[in-house]
């Protein structure tokens, strides 16, 4: 692993300011951190909370108050640096009258990308992000999912070493999130760093490495999620499923050891997971209706 972190972030502040100079927000105050080479990073907080501005500033597209912030080496007022970078932002800004082809040619020529090389990665990409049924549709005709992977695409375009993903998952059906995390853990693979805000909380804690989560501008959580959900003060055992009688032997074994029977029942999936396997059977086996008993995990698990 690269010693030098991908993003150094040291006592940055932002103040926005109105027309006459007077301090209006206090977006950002004395924020510190560092995003490692190769991890996915979450940027947490409620609205207002100084996410947005944050990723803003990493691009240079934000003058600091105060504070240092430093991108792949460099000062991040270095727009330079912004050829290895890739940004999606929340709301598209795509031109809705180019079909995908069409955007991402735009966005290669943008790169000064040379013909051959726009039209490997314009197929490579819409591959990736599953849009070669719909490729010469204009964007203006594409739901929200579509949008958010023409968006992807866009940002990946430059093949970039760090990309910075605002709310990747919004607006997306289970399907549609489950394959942007799918997206955003290759990227992780391929050696990407990643940074990415995100209300859904669910999906963080599906993808990310290591969060941060702000508060009016200031950084309240900084760490691994393993570490920071874990609560180690306590043991879970997962068996087979057992008899009334093996689990009063169980107690009796515990209380040997000091220890105390907690709960006792059988573990879930997510609805995420029932929902995903609900889709993919009706598609293998149209006409087919499921009932509590024969579930779709259930079928899944007596293949
Ligand atoms: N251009 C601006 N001028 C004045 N205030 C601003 C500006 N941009 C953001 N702010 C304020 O700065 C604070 C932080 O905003 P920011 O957009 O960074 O938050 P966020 O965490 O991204 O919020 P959200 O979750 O709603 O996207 C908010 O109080 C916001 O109103």
């Amino acid at each position: 692993m690269d010693a030098e972190p991908v993003i150094q972030i040291r006592n940055l502040s932002k103040v926005y300011r109105d027309f006459w100079g007077r301090k209006k927000v206090e977006a950002l105050n004395s924020l510190s951190l560092e995003v490692r080479r190769g991890e996915i990073f979450g940027l947490l907080g409620p609205n207002g909370s100084g996410k947005t501005t944050t990723i803003k500033l990493l691009l240079g597209l934000l003058f600091p108050t105060d504070g240092e912030v430093t991108v792949l080496g460099r000062p991040a007022h270095d727009v330079s640096k912004n050829e290895r970078i890739g940004y999606l932002p929340e709301e598209s800004y795509l031109y809705r009258f180019l079909n995908a082809d069409e955007t991402l040619e735009f966005y290669g020529r943008l790169f000064n990308m040379s013909s051959a090389e726009r039209k490997q990665r314009r197929d490579q990409l819409i591959e990736r992000v599953g849009l070669q049924h719909a490729r010469r549709r204009q964007l203006k005709e594409y739901s929200k999912g579509m949008t958010r992977r023409i968006g992807l695409a866009q940002a990946l375009i430059n093949d970039p070493e760090l990309v910075l993903l605002d709310e990747p998952t919004s607006g997306l059906d289970p399907l549609g999130t489950s394959d942007m995390k799918e997206m955003i853990r290759n990227l992780r693979d391929q050696g990407k760093t990643v940074v990415m805000c995100s209300h859904l909380l669910a999906d963080v804690q599906d993808v990310c490495d290591r969060i941060a989560i702000l508060y009016q501008g200031e950084l309240k959580v900084l760490g691994g999620v393993h570490e920071l959900l874990e609560a180690r003060d306590e043991t879970e055992l997962l068996t087979s499923s057992l008899s009334e009688e093996a689990i009063k032997d169980v107690e009796s074994v515990l209380q040997k050891h000091g220890a105390s029977l907690q709960r006792v029942a059988h573990p879930k999936s997510t609805l995420e997971e029932l929902f995903l396997r609900t889709v993919k059977e009706s598609k293998e086996r149209p006409g087919r209706r499921f009932t509590p008993e024969e579930k779709p995990a259930a079928a899944e698990a007596a293949k």
